[in-house]
């Protein structure tokens, strides 16, 4: 009798008979509360629509390694503590992660014991004095940091706001192609009431007739070449209205929302993985995953 050490809930090898034991995924019964596909086929990642063990194994064999990219300048540096503790509780436990920290001030940055296969890479950033410019600079910067380095170091990247904490499970569940991640405010509006860029000066305008879901630009990811494409993409047409003298009214959100209207995510992460406040519950969120902090905008931010 053999057991792996990772297999061994699902791999039972005795005399060359091996079993692959888990729960019957059924065709009948699943999520009712919620959708959890879009209509063009992308799945909705929810509580309940997977199974941990069974994705993780899947994903084992892969040997994938998860860039990750977190911002935090200026007064920002104290959300890093609760961030990279909570991550190394529950942010791919088990699977390689590459975390590449932009910040102004290095010297401030806590130690935190990062977990097995998990490390950190630090990186100076010049201050900015709008926050506005850090939050949509961030395209920028991924976008060099994909093209000149990532390419052999990693398979897939994510890229979240600091002001964040990790309640529950963010792991290989939630890795795609390209994608976005429902916003917490959101999630249950009509698309006329979507925040989107309305203005039709801006690139990143959309009218109210158009539009599937309202995104977040606090998390999204994808692999290198997909997310270097978005990354591009937004820092162009945020150029474009510069130059026009416009800036969208959510900043690069606005223009990540764009870019998925005519890019389409192949999967989405359900609020779960964003969510508002750990405190304001709603019937369809099952389990927080990650949640936003709640914070003080005028001491916090460098300007309103
Ligand atoms: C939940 C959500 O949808 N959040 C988005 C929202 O507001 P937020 O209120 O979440 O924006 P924010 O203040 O968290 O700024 C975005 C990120 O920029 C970084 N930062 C910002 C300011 C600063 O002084 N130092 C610093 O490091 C930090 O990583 C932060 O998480 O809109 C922003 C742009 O309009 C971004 O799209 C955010 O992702
Ligand atoms: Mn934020």
């Amino acid at each position: 009798m053999k057991f792996s050490v990772f297999l061994h809930r699902f791999i039972y090898v005795n005399n060359n008979q091996s079993r692959f034991l888990y729960k019957q995924p059924s065709v009948l019964i699943g999520r009712t509360d919620v959708a959890s596909v879009t209509s063009w086929l992308a799945p909705i990642v929810w509580e309940g629509t997977f199974d941990a063990t069974l994705v993780d194994f899947i994903y084992k064999k892969q040997n994938l390694t998860i860039a990750t990219t977190v911002f935090a300048l200026g007064k920002y540096i104290r959300f890093l503590k609760d961030f990279f503790e909570s991550a190394e509780q529950h942010y791919f436990v088990g699977f390689r992660v590459h975390y590449y920290l932009f910040t102004d001030q290095p010297e401030a940055v806590p130690e935190v014991k990062m977990g097995e296969n998990h490390i950190l890479t630090i990186r100076k950033v010049p201050s900015l004095n709008r926050w506005q410019d850090i939050s949509m600079g961030r395209m920028n910067i991924l976008e060099k940091l994909i093209e000149n380095e990532l390419a052999v170091e990693a398979d897939y990247i994510f890229c979240l706001d600091v002001d964040a904490k990790f309640y529950g499970r963010w792991s290989v569940e939630s890795l795609g192609r390209l994608v976005g991640v429902i916003h917490p405010w959101f999630f249950d509006a009509s698309r006329h009431q979507f925040t989107y860029e309305r203005r039709p000066e801006s690139v990143a305008y959309i009218s109210k007739e158009e539009g599937d879901y309202y995104f977040t630009a606090a998390a999204f990811g994808g692999s290198l070449e997909d997310v270097l494409n978005l990354t591009k993409t937004c820092r162009e047409q945020m150029n474009i209205d510069a130059a026009n003298s416009i800036e969208a009214i959510w900043h690069e959100e606005s223009h990540l929302n764009k870019y998925f209207l005519y890019n389409k995510p192949s999967k989405l992460l359900s609020p779960e993985y964003l969510w508002r406040d750990i405190r304001a519950g709603a019937s369809q969120i099952k389990t927080v995953r990650f949640s936003h902090v709640a914070k003080n905008n005028a001491e916090i931010r460098p300007n309103p």
